[in-house]
């Protein structure tokens, strides 16, 4: 499956290319969109009453008045409405020009129940807030249950950011050759229903020109080539060490969360480093996992050199403050080392929580050391409001989408950004990037997010690339908590990830 997502612009382009290199012109490319929709609705709705086809003024409009008139060739009754002005000559004029059924203007149009809308509006070309007419529209069908079918993109819906100028909830939207950024980032989303990506004849030959650096988070992107694969004579440190900090006597259980997520990743060693006053409690709740004193700087430069551990997890329930920056630059200032025989990263470094929040007041000094040409691989897996905490001014940007603030965020920490969320984005400082959308609600739940960097450091651990072990971490996690289901708690996660690891290593023969 290809998951590359494109964006309004990369699909013009690609449009472009595919009718340069023919044989499909423009007006061509339409009618393969228009009998895509029609062949959907027709497949869908067998016993629709009635199908009212909304046309706006551009190509998205081309492709509903080709789907109006192969529906009502086969027989459909279709009632057509349209509001504003075509540009003479267009495609979208072409089509509408084929097309023999009168035309009403949208603000007439009352959907009742039993009948389907096909909402050709707006779709790449949105450009300003739908009108109230196509609101009223969207209202009544909500309101009489009237499936909506939107092409491209629910009208309203921004294909770049998902972010919407009113909108239409459409039970199915049917996109062509590629899905874009908004059909995945919220709160676009949320009102896409099933998306359906037909092709109209652009060849993956032509999306490859256009090297594009955005994907769906889906095990294509890292399972095939990147995955961790245990050699037949491994031993426990070389299928990876990871520590994980604890918080103080009070708030131990998120670093115990994290470092059982790491374990059952498949890192062969998991040790939790606890400050003295928690080592008490911290062994009482430990079996398999390793717990070592460390209170100091002093403590971590030791066991830095005595066991060289893989990968660190620092700030679930660490505590805000000196400590938690001092732990994290000491940990920066550990030089990277690369296996070339392997050709893996030997160790890297998952910041969350507040290993993030400590650096509020002064966001650079961990940029500074983060971009030190040396510097281990990093990543942040910030939430909403560490994230704003850690680059406010990227936060605040009202025209950016969460997918190019986590590529700024990325870029500014040289650090791969996990922004989470139900869209949850993942941005690597070389502009490569994925969007999550296999998650559900089970996984806003206290403790989740500590699991989740549990299993990205347990796959750092392995010599998984940084942006590779953050996208299979996030889907892990993500597939494991869809699965999962209501009643799930931070506690169920790590067992819940078996399953799906299990899966995934079945699909993949090498992998076994
Ligand atoms: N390979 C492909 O990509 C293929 C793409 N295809 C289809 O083409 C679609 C993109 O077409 P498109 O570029 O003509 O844009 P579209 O969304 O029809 O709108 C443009 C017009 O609407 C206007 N307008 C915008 N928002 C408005 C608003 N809220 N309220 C009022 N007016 C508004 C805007 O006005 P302007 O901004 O110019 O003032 C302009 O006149 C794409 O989504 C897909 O369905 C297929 O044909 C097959 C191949
Ligand atoms: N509505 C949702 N749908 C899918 N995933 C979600 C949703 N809400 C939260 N998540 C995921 O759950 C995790 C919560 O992490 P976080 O906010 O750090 O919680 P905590 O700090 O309690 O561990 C993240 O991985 C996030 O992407
Ligand atoms: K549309």
């Amino acid at each position: 499956m290809r998951n590359e997502l494109l964006s309004p612009a990369e699909m013009a382009e690609a449009d472009r290319l595919a009718i340069a290199a023919g044989p499909l012109d423009g007006y061509g490319l339409m009618q393969r969109a228009g009998e895509a929709v029609a062949a959907m609705v027709l497949a869908r709705y067998p016993a629709a009453k009635k199908v009212h086809v909304l046309c706006g003024p551009g190509n998205n409009g081309g492709d509903g008045y080709v789907v109006a008139r192969l529906l009502a060739e086969a027989g459909v009754d279709v009632e057509l409405w349209a509001e504003g002005k075509q540009k003479p000559g267009s495609d979208a004029a072409l089509a509408s020009e084929a097309c023999n059924l009168p035309v009403n203007h949208i603000g007439h149009c009352y959907p009742e129940a039993g009948d389907v809308v096909v909402d050709a509006l707006y779709g790449a070309g949105l450009s300003k807030d739908i009108s109230q007419h196509a609101l009223a529209v969207s209202g009544v069908s909500s309101a009489e249950r009237v499936p909506v079918i939107s092409i491209d993109l629910p009208s309203g819906v921004s294909g770049e950011t998902g972010q919407m100028r009113g909108h239409f909830d459409a039970a199915v939207t049917v996109t062509f050759a590629r899905k874009k950024p908004g059909h995945l980032l919220m709160p676009g989303r949320r009102v896409c229903g099933e998306i359906i990506v037909a092709d109209i004849g652009i060849p993956d030959s032509i999306i490859d020109q256009l090297k594009i650096t955005t994907f769906e988070n889906t095990p294509d992107l890292w399972l095939r080539w990147y995955f961790p694969r245990t050699a037949i004579d491994a031993h426990k440190y070389k299928r990876g060490h990871v520590a994980v900090f604890s918080g103080g006597s009070s708030a131990t259980g998120a670093a115990r969360l994290s470092a059982l997520a790491a374990a059952r990743t498949g890192a062969g060693a998991v040790t939790v480093l606890s400050p003295g006053n928690a080592m008490q409690v911290n062994a009482a709740h430990l079996t398999s996992i390793m717990l070592r004193k460390a209170d100091t700087i002093e403590d971590i430069a030791e066991y830095l050199a005595e066991r060289q551990p893989s990968a660190f997890v620092l700030g679930p329930g660490f505590g805000i403050g000196e400590r938690a920056r001092a732990f994290a630059l000491r940990l920066l200032q550990q030089n990277r080392v690369y296996d070339y025989d392997r050709g893996i990263e030997l160790w890297g470094i998952v910041l969350d929580a507040d290993g993030l929040t400590s650096f509020r007041d002064n966001p650079d000094t961990l940029f500074e050391a983060s971009h030190r040409a040396l510097a281990p691989p990093l990543v942040f897996t910030p939430h909403e409001g560490e994230f704003a905490r850690l680059f406010p001014d990227i936060a605040r940007s009202k025209k950016q989408s969460k997918l190019a603030k986590a590529r700024a965020a990325a870029q500014r920490a040289n650090a791969v950004i996990v922004y989470k969320g139900a869209d949850t984005v993942i941005a690597a400082p070389d502009g490569h990037a994925a969007i999550n959308a296999n998650g559900a609600p089970w996984l806003a739940t206290a403790g989740s997010g500590d699991v989740l960097a549990g299993i990205i450091a347990g796959l750092l651990a392995q010599g998984m690339p940084p942006f590779k072990a953050a996208c299979a971490g996030v889907w892990i996690h993500a597939e494991a908590g869809r699965r999962f289901g209501p009643g799930m708690i931070a506690e169920d996660l790590p067992l819940a990830i078996v399953p799906v690891l299990h899966e995934l290593i079945e699909n993949q023969p090498d992998l076994r």
